[in-house]
């Protein structure tokens, strides 16, 4: 509340509100005081459009203010507002000013709108909660709320309005509960307290103190609220910080940043192992590979003897071969061997979608092993890792994980005692930066096992097996040519199974012989319904392929026929060669053409050429292989001699129509050999394919009983 005091008017109370009311009210309309101006009633300031007469309205000249001169009004300003910015004149609204003022209001009335005088006051300043609650308040109040508008030539002078005004416009034409919504500020907030007042019968002398109280609670709210927001943005802020932490540890975290399979086959960070359980006793087959490794076993025993005598050894070690042969196997042997930790990763891990990942992988693994010599470093699949770099646009960062493998090689001297085991299927695909030397630069191949080999490992796995003492490994050896270390492991563990599955007490040759045929030719699906034609056509397709292998001498020896539904297959005949084939000849790959063709001519020949049928087409895919890498790689045709094509996409239309030609005739030949042999044998023929379709399989032995023409016994 201000008391003012002047030479014209005895002393009078006017509250701030309406004194800045009279200040505001753009148009200065006339403010008349009512009679009891002393008795300092509370005035509801209410937006002008809705009081016509009845309600008090305030203006400078009711004050004894208008006669005030710009001067006076100064002081009065400062009387009220000590420490008002000095200096800062409020000129009169007829003074024109050149110079857009700080606010629009300003430009418009020439003098400064009341809540910038306020907020920038000392007043301010001390009350600031204060004041800025009542100026917020007071904003809301419909006279101070200025809408901008702009004269222009043309348009009608759209009159300054406040939102009172503009919501008597809206007020005709909006339904009420936009009315409602216009009105949930002050506005409505004064009527319901006025209200309150009415409905509560409170007499005028407490009206004030009511006011009051009522004006306190809000401020106490107001002040409450301001806390509630203080501690939410506290919290707020607490909160980002830990979510920042929690992001900077996840990337810290040993799991994002190297993470590679230890034995037990858990993913941890790079944890070595040690590989005590596993010795070069628990390779079988692959002798020479384990000679050649056994003098890496001695360097990580003692490194300083090598050191002595000055000798370098590789840095890396390159085990090539085919899949499951015993590469990873040999690795941790050699760990084992020589007691010392073994970090196994694999290359295909290294990469993940986000850049840069690999890279960093690679330097938590080295440094971790340098900070274990003397170790053995093993990664698996290191083509995946190490492939030829390809210089692409679309893979700009293909290079980063392979150089950083690079780097770290050559990061260490070769006596450090860290050995890099790298292991690959396909060595062409390897990056030739890898493979010179002082990298990957020895080499140590990890073959199929022979025979011998084969033996070897069955008895490795038997042992750890009840087997009858019928079972002889080497037959097993001899009938699972070209299977690999895991294929000769799985076939005994799917004996083990099957016998168990049939109740037996322990694994017969039966069971072997099963599980060959099924990694040979597929599972047997005993539950498919094949119709009598299907059989006989299958019967006759699969003796057709028998027979040729039978009277071909070049072809592999038949092992087993079976129209057995197996696999992807109504039937199959399994050839197995007599021994180990490190090498095949022409004769033999011919022999090998022709058995595939035995299929298709028995079918024609039997059913003619309109009831041929679509299950020749794999047959087709392996004599056209067979022909195609007998032109292409083995320099076997005459006509385009010895020169090898690798990438026939690349050639000249003529080569490649010379190659095709030339593939061509070699099958055509092969047709027509297998057509000769089978015309030749048709009678063998007919016998074999309805012992088939009596017997369902037929093993080497059962199938030479029929083709001489004897009984078989009955099973
Ligand atoms: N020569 C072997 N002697 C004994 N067991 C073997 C031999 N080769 C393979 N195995 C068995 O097969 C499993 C798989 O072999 P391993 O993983 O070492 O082959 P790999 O050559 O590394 O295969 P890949 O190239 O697919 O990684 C071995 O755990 C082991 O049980
Ligand atoms: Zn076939």
């Amino acid at each position: 509340m201000f008391s003012l005091s002047s030479t014209v008017q005895p002393q009078v109370t006017v509250p701030l509100s309406h004194l800045i009311n009279a200040f505001h009210s753009p148009k200065n309309t006339p403010i008349s005081l009512s009679a009891s101006a002393s008795q300092n009633q509370h005035r509801d300031v209410v937006p002008e459009h809705e009081s016509p007469g009845n309600e008090p309205v305030l203006n400078l000249r009711d004050l004894g203010l208008s006669e005030l001169k710009i001067g006076q009004i100064d002081q009065l300003v400062d009387h009220l507002l000590p420490g008002f910015c000095k200096g800062k004149s409020i000129s009169s609204h007829w003074h024109t000013s050149h110079v857009s003022a700080q606010s629009f209001f300003e430009n418009k009335y020439g003098y400064l709108d009341m809540f910038s005088t306020l907020r920038s006051s000392c007043l301010y300043r001390q009350h600031s909660r204060t004041l800025k609650s009542i100026c917020s308040d007071l904003q809301y109040w419909p006279v101070f709320i200025q809408s901008r508008g702009f004269k222009t030539l043309k348009s009608r002078t759209r009159r300054l309005q406040s939102t009172s005004e503009r919501l008597a416009e809206t007020q005709h034409i909006a339904p009420s509960f936009v009315k409602g919504f216009l009105l949930r500020d002050r506005g409505s907030d004064v009527e319901s307290l006025d209200k309150l007042m009415k409905t509560k019968n409170i007499p005028e002398a407490h009206q004030d103190a009511f006011k009051t109280g009522f004006a306190e609670g809000f401020l106490k709210a107001q002040a409450l609220t301001q806390k509630t927001n203080d501690s939410l943005r506290r919290t707020r802020l607490i909160l980002f910080v830990l979510l920042l932490f929690g992001i900077y540890g996840l990337l810290k975290n040993p799991f994002l940043s190297v993470r590679f399979r230890t034995t037990t086959g858990l993913d941890s960070a790079v944890d070595p192992v040690q590989m005590k359980n596993v010795t070069f006793e628990h390779v079988k087959g692959v002798e020479e590979a384990k000679q050649e490794l056994q003098e890496v076993v001695e360097f990580l025993k003692n490194p300083q003897k090598f050191t002595v005598l000055g000798g370098k050894l590789p840095k890396g070690i390159l085990l090539v071969g085919p899949p499951g042969t015993g590469k990873t196997l040999l690795a941790r042997a050699v760990a084992g061997e020589a007691d010392v930790p073994f970090y196994y990763a694999s290359g295909s891990e290294f990469d993940e979608m986000f850049v840069g990942v690999g890279a960093s992988r690679i330097r938590n693994l080295f440094r971790e092993a340098k900070a274990n010599a003397p170790c053995v470093i093993f990664i698996d699949e290191l083509d995946s890792v190490g492939g030829k770099r390809i210089e692409s646009p679309m893979h700009p960062y293909s290079r980063q994980t392979i150089n950083q493998l690079l780097a770290e090689m050559d990061g260490f001297k070769p006596n450090e005692g860290v050995i890099i085991i790298g292991a690959t299927n396909f060595p062409e695909a390897l990056d030739n930066a890898l493979i010179r030397p002082g990298r990957f630069d020895m080499q140590v191949t990890v073959p199929r096992p022979d025979v011998k080999g084969r033996t070897e490992i069955l008895k490795w796995y038997l042992n750890k097996i009840k087997f009858d003492q019928s079972v002889d490994p080497e037959i097993i050896a001899r009938g699972t040519v070209g299977f690999s270390g895991a294929e000769l492991e799985n076939l005994v563990n799917q004996a083990a199974l099957k016998a168990a599955v049939d109740g037996k007490e322990m694994v017969t040759m039966k069971e072997l012989e099963f599980s060959k045929d099924k990694i040979l030719m597929g599972p047997e699906r005993r539950s498919v319904e094949i119709d009598n034609k299907n059989k006989t056509i299958t019967a006759y397709h699969e003796s057709g392929h028998a027979i040729i292998a039978y009277y071909t001498k070049d072809a592999m020896p038949i092992n087993k026929a079976t129209i057995m539904p197996r696999g992807p297959t109504l039937g199959h005949v399994s050839l197995l060669p007599e021994n180990d084939r490190w090498n095949e000849t022409r004769a033999q790959l011919l022999a090998q053409m022709d058995v595939s063709m035995g299929g298709r001519v028995a079918e024609e020949l039997i059913f003619g050429t309109d009831h041929i049928t679509t299950g020749a087409s794999s047959d087709f895919d392996n004599a056209t292989k067979i022909a195609k890498r007998m032109v292409t790689k083995f320099g076997m045709s005459e006509k385009l001699g010895v020169m090898t094509y690798s990438d026939t996409g690349k050639l000249s239309p003529e080569t490649q129509s010379a190659i095709e030609q030339e593939i061509r005739i070699l099958l055509r030949d092969s047709y027509e050999r297998a057509k000769h042999i089978l015309k030749t044998h048709a009678k063998e023929h007919k016998n074999l394919a309805e012992a088939l379709l009596t017997y369902e399989t037929l093993d080497a032995k059962e199938i030479q009983i029929v083709l001489e023409g004897k009984k078989l016994e009955v099973r």
